[in-house]
């Protein structure tokens, strides 16, 4: 059966659904294990003897908030990570994300541009499904920046700056090297091309999400978007 693909609405609504009373979820429990997938798929596909050293780039969101978890995974895989984190709403969850990240020293960049020379790997945790519209300052550079990067790009759940349901609309956001979907891809990723893994979170809601193997908190399915296009 062919993987579904997701709406900007029943992405949100799984979501709503999740951390409802019936869900039984909260978000510090699906973030971390949104982050720890996203370790994992990075941990399987770069080899830390190359690419030890990963930007993370987080936006105010929750895709941000994944991506400050992934940080704290990488560090314990042996990465070396470090965060750019421009704008950082003032919400508990994400306060306290970053305290564990600086607990364990993980360093905080200011500077994005600096960064690409002391970096090997980026990841993209800039905007997840919520993104809409035009890319609004300061990220329209920092979108600018990574269009224009040689390093490879790692990003969490859709490309930052992609519509979730129409894509790379006229070619204005970056391309990954590989993208790690949570829950289940969105619309607007289908026809991505590259390295496609996806973060288990939920299986209800009839996504005809493949077994995972083993112990996995992620599945290999590239060759299985391929295999639809
Ligand atoms: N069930 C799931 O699928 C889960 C999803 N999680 C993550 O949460 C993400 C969704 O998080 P959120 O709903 O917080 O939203 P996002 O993280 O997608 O982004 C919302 C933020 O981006 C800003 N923004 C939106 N459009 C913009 C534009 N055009 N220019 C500049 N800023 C813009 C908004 O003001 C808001 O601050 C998912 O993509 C996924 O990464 C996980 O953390 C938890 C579980
Ligand atoms: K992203």
């Amino acid at each position: 059966m062919a993987l579904k693909y997701l709406t900007q609405k029943i992405a949100q609504t799984i979501d709503e659904e999740l951390m409802s009373q019936a869900g039984g979820f909260s978000i510090d429990q699906l973030m971390e294990l949104a982050g720890f997938s996203v370790a994992q798929a990075i941990f399987r596909t770069y080899d830390k003897s190359k690419f030890s050293r990963v930007l993370i780039c987080c936006g105010p969101g929750n895709n941000g908030g994944d991506g400050l978890v992934a940080a704290r995974h990488l560090f314990h895989f042996g990465y070396r990570p470090n965060i750019f984190y421009p704008r950082r709403p003032p919400k508990e969850l994400y306060q306290r994300l970053v305290a564990q990240c600086e607990n364990l020293k993980i360093p905080f960049t200011d500077n994005l541009s600096d960064q690409f020379s002391r970096n090997d790997l980026i990841l993209d945790a800039i905007f997840g499904f919520s993104f809409s519209g035009e890319v609004k300052a300061p990220f329209d550079q920092i979108i600018q920046d990574l269009r224009e990067t040689k390093l490879p790009i790692a990003s969490v759940d859709i490309p930052s700056a992609w519509d979730v349901e129409k894509g790379n609309v006229d070619g204005r956001g970056f391309i990954p090297s590989m993208l790690v979907s949570l829950t289940a891809p969105k619309l607007g990723v289908k026809q991505f091309d590259g390295i496609h893994f996806l973060g288990e979170l939920e299986k209800k809601y009839g996504l005809n999400i493949p077994p995972y193997p083993g112990t996995d908190q992620v599945i290999d399915i590239t060759n299985l978007t391929k295999e639809k296009l």
